[in-house]
């Protein structure tokens, strides 16, 4: 047990999928995995640990923002000695390069959090990057899958709602597309020594304004975690 988690030791296998909605962590598991078992309803932070090709694999609800998904990535390395984590999540386009449906593989995740001045010191601009191993694993499974993917520097924002950034600017630096949790979950396993990426399906986009029907959404979607569990069976 841990302060938000309520699974035993053991429950929680070392490879972990993260999705933001723990409605989405449930149907992953029930989608995806053979033999799912739910150790986690704390919250409705839903966890489920099933099989994927044989290899144990968990799937954890974080919540959405720095804040939440620092708890449970915290807690499922820690108290759980996960030392594989891969968010799987929605992420608004922000490069015309990048389109609804695109799955994004998170190379860095620039952050307006103050997680890096909090944790560095003013004058410290620390960059958050995605382990190269697994980044390279998905890109190559995605590749075997013929699932196209674009790989880059994406944005983990700390307001959903945010009229005031300057997004043109990010983007003409190469910033692809946005979303909430990545910069905290890069720095915290660099921190613990453990590896992390994100793959992340483009829901909506900000600048073209394109989005997608439920169906579009949910083919994609799967696409998404295709290559996050190729990744988790495929990766050392
Ligand atoms: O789809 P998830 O994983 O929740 O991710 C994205 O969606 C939420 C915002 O709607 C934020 O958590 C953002 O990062
Ligand atoms: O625009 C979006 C879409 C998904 N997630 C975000 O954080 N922003």
């Amino acid at each position: 047990m841990s302060n938000h988690l309520e699974a035993k030791m053991g429950d929680i296998a070392d490879t972990v999928l993260m999705p933001g909605d723990p409605l989405r962590a449930k149907y992953i598991a029930e989608t995806f995995l053979e033999d799912p078992v739910c150790y986690n309803r704390v919250r409705n932070a839903f966890g489920y640990t099933g099989t994927y090709k044989g290899k144990r694999i968990s799937i954890q609800g974080t919540g959405m923002g720095i804040p939440s998904i620092s708890i449970y990535t915290n807690e499922l390395i820690k108290d759980y000695g996960a030392k594989k984590l891969f968010r799987v999540g929605t992420s608004g386009g922000m490069s015309p390069d990048v389109h609804v449906r695109d799955v994004v593989l998170a190379q860095g995740a620039t952050t307006d959090s103050a997680i890096i001045q909090n944790t560095f010191g003013s004058g410290m601009y620390y960059a958050p990057i995605s382990d190269f191993g697994l980044l390279d694993t998905a890109y190559h499974a995605a590749k075997d899958l013929d699932i196209p993917v674009r790989v880059g520097n994406i944005l983990a924002e700390d307001r959903f709602y945010n009229d005031e950034m300057d997004r043109q600017k990010l983007i003409d630096y190469g910033v692809i597309a946005t979303e909430m949790e990545s910069a905290a979950l890069f720095m915290l396993a660099a921190k613990y020594h453990v590896k992390a990426l994100s793959v992340l399906t483009i829901s909506n986009h900000l600048v073209t304004g394109e989005s997608t029907s439920p169906e579009e959404r949910e083919k994609s979607f799967n696409d998404m975690i295709k290559v996050a569990l190729e990744a988790a069976v495929q990766s050392d």
